[in-house]
């Protein structure tokens, strides 16, 4: 998207940030070094940007809208979403490839007031990120007022002083631009009261397909110079095994209430091509496991007369079959792991 285009950023001296990247790269490279502050570089000059390459994390409470924003970045189903919170356990890289830069984003569980021991582990695996991103987003829902769960993070993310953070205000079309324009002006206080300054502010839509183009050319410039991190071409280095128990968790989760969503575990325990195929006509046999914490979550899980576990089966072979590209028979068993959360063996076994 042309800079010019921009409906919104809330920080008014953008422009200048613009241009002083412009001036700190110059200094960098040695190249632009008689560019002044201001001056435009000609095409040949922009052609000679350096290649940078990276790693971002996006971080804010569940439900901020993470998933759904790095799969618009990277343009492909690659981090599970669900409108359940805390879906996101494991660490998600989505690769956002340009000519001028690598973007690798790191997707992390939600930060929140640990209960159990994986609530524990999956704070640990948060800070962990943190300190090793180039930089940090932080998703905030445009549709919700700043509440005690982002003071927690964003306290968190103060403590955190070397790594650039921007802050995302997401899910833009379901407000008005008042709305927005008050959560913009509440989130750069938010940093002030907190001693640091935003690198940017930045509001989108990953629904709507609104700024998520400008969000990526905002991060690309606090990248690090360097080369090409994944061959062109490659998503996600998330293992295969991994993003398929993802999606089989995803389509589990849809319409389960209360405490359920964290009792549900997928382990996909073997991902093989059927033997004795046609060539033009393979298919993969895939076996998992659905593991749950009590019996009485099975009739839930399995619904009347199985129905349930079928839509599960069929709506997740749908999206394993597309993010594959192959067609896919898939053996889903439902498993009971008895308090599998609290059990550090268990953990371990569905692998956390
Ligand atoms: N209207 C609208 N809804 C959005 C947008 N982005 C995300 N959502 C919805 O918000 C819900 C949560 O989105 P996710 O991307 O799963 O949120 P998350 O922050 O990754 O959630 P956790 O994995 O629980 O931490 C889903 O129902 C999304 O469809 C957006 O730009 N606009």
């Amino acid at each position: 998207m042309a800079r010019d285009d921009r409906p919104y950023v809330a920080r008014d001296d953008w422009s200048h940030q613009a241009r002083d990247d412009w001036s700190e790269r110059a200094g960098a490279s040695g190249r632009m070094g008689s560019m002044t502050a201001g001056t435009p570089p000609s095409p040949t000059e922009q052609r000679e940007t350096p290649h940078r390459s990276g790693f971002a994390c996006f971080v804010g409470r569940p439900n901020a809208g993470k998933s759904t924003l790095t799969n618009a970045l990277v343009g492909t189903k690659v981090a599970i979403t669900s409108n359940r919170p805390q879906t996101t356990r494991h660490t998600v890289r989505g690769i956002v490839h340009r000519p001028d830069a690598q973007l690798v984003l790191v997707d992390t569980p939600g930060l929140h007031k640990p209960r159990t021991l994986l609530g524990e582990r999956l704070n640990d695996v948060v800070r962990t990120t943190w300190a090793e991103v180039d930089v940090i987003g932080f998703c905030l829902p445009a549709d919700q007022k700043l509440g005690p769960g982002d003071r927690y993070i964003a306290t968190e993310l103060a403590g955190i002083k070397k790594t650039p953070k921007i802050a995302i205000v997401t899910k833009t079309d379901l407000v008005e631009s008042k709305q927005l324009a008050e959560q913009l002006i509440a989130i750069d206080r938010l940093g002030t009261e907190l001693g640091f300054e935003w690198a940017e502010i930045v509001p989108v839509s990953a629904v709507g397909d609104k700024q998520v183009g400008l969000l990526a050319d905002l991060l690309v410039p606090l990248l690090p110079e360097g080369p090409t991190l994944y061959p062109e071409g490659d998503l996600t280095d998330e293992p295969e095994q991994v993003m398929v128990a993802e999606l089989i968790r995803e389509a589990a989760l849809e319409g389960v209430r209360d405490e359920l969503p964290h009792s549900i575990a997928v382990v996909v325990e073997e991902m093989l091509p059927r033997e004795d195929r046609p060539a033009d006509r393979p298919l993969l046999d895939i076996h998992a496991n659905l593991y749950i914490e009590r019996p009485s979550q099975k009739g839930i899980i399995i619904g009347p007369k199985g129905r349930r576990l079928k839509e599960v089966g069929t709506k997740s072979r749908k999206h394993i079959e597309a993010l594959l590209g192959t067609p896919v028979f898939l053996d889903l068993h439902v498993k009971v792991a008895k308090d599998w959360q609290r059990d550090p063996k268990q953990l371990r076994k569905l692998g956390f």
